[in-house]
């Protein structure tokens, strides 16, 4: 064998390996320079996409147990390199044209974005817990944070770590299986947002274009509260996106979650459902206070039924639970920190029947043409 002959049985060791962020084995991305044995010894060279990767010692780690399996090593020396500004256009030309561009029609990614009337109703708790939920089941999940004056997922998911850039693509960070982006990792400290229409507008088109999610089964996008121009920009650049309304069980916060749902009628999106959040508490003796009040979801998936002319479903009902609140606060979604929780049942529930729905016209609105 020469020296830039690759030890097959080794490659096929290799290729077992993913890039943690890419989510695609090292050998396909052109990150295994050269993978030798002598004697019984495995020297691999890997290529990282930039040579400051923060991943650096999990995939050092994971090809020296993957180039271990192989049945004539005894040991392994892992060199590691970094791709030339070439082998990195190569690697992004190859990912661009694998990818799937969510706005397209054909795209199998389902994009729910989750919507309330007001803030502080759970959304963005929801949102996070309900991106783990499906993780967890196996499917290949994302989140946009378009929640960009009040940005809270990256704390949500316990994410401190900031995006990679290789060029002017971002690979976004992976929490709990679910990956990642939101404007709060492009600002320093707690600045707050002051961004006008046009200026979300591109930093969401940025986010749907520049950030490389990979194939995704669902892709989540926590909206700001209200019927703000972000709910337009994303009917515009996600036409198939499905809206997903959070309200508590209070009649006035119902009626404003209603006109977040309604302009659904607007843009033709499908509303999949709604979901009441802090719906009761449960207290020491067992018994349920409802602080909110009751019924608003029930309210509001009514008056969105009449307004859209299509039944919308009270999808489910969410305790107010202080694991759930706590679980926030640790960055570990309740439905992974206590999944034996009544509220995080609830949500795996909600989760699987959202990602059980399949993706087509039923519900919507079709434009009808005169003829
Ligand atoms: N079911 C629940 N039980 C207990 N606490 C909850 C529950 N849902 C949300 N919370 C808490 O309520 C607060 C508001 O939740 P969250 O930030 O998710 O709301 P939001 O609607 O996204 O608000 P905003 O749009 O203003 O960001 C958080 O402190 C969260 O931990």
């Amino acid at each position: 064998m020469t020296a830039e002959t690759p030890d097959p049985l080794l490659l096929a060791a290799l290729a077992t390996v993913q890039d943690p962020e890419l989510r695609r084995p090292i050998t396909e991305l052109g990150m295994v320079e050269s993978a030798r044995i002598i004697g019984s010894v495995a020297r691999v060279k890997v290529l990282l996409t930039i040579a400051a990767c923060p991943l650096r010692s999990t995939i050092v780690a994971d090809v020296t147990a993957a180039a271990s399996t192989v049945p004539a090593v005894d040991s392994v020396q892992v060199e590691v390199g970094a791709m030339s500004p070439q082998q990195r256009a190569t690697l992004r030309a190859g990912l661009k044209h694998r990818s799937v561009p969510f706005g397209d029609p054909g795209s199998l990614t389902r994009v729910i974005a989750v919507a309330s009337g007001k803030g502080g109703v759970g959304k963005s708790s929801l949102t996070a817990n309900l991106a783990c939920a499906m993780a967890a089941d196996g499917l290949r999940v994302g989140i946009i944070d378009a929640d960009v004056h009040g940005f809270s997922i990256p704390g949500l998911m316990g994410i401190t770590q900031a995006p990679t850039r290789v060029d002017e693509m971002i690979l976004p960070p992976v929490a709990h299986g679910v990956k990642v982006i939101s404007i709060g990792m492009f600002v320093k400290g707690n600045v707050p947002v002051i961004w006008r229409g046009p200026m979300l507008h591109r930093a969401l088109e940025q986010f749907l274009t520049d950030v490389h999610f990979g194939d995704l089964d669902v892709l989540l996008l926590d909206l700001p509260p209200g019927t703000g121009d972000i709910a337009i920009s994303v009917a515009q650049l996600l036409p198939g996106s499905e809206l997903l309304v959070i309200t508590t069980p209070q009649s006035a916060a119902a009626q404003v979650a209603e006109r977040a749902g309604s302009i659904a009628a607007q843009t033709g999106q499908k509303v999949l459902g709604v979901v009441e959040n802090m719906s009761w508490l449960q207290l020491p003796d067992g018994t349920r206070m409802e602080p909110f009040g009751s019924g608003g979801g029930a309210e509001l998936s009514a008056r969105l039924s009449t307004t859209l002319g299509t039944e919308v479903r009270l999808l489910g009902s969410i305790a107010l639970d202080p694991v759930l609140r706590e679980g926030g606060d640790s960055g570990l979604p309740v439905v992974l920190g206590h999944p034996q929780a009544p509220a995080a049942q609830e949500i795996v529930r909600i989760a699987r029947g959202l990602a059980r729905r399949p993706r087509g016209l039923s519900g919507l609105k079709l434009p009808v043409t005169p003829v």
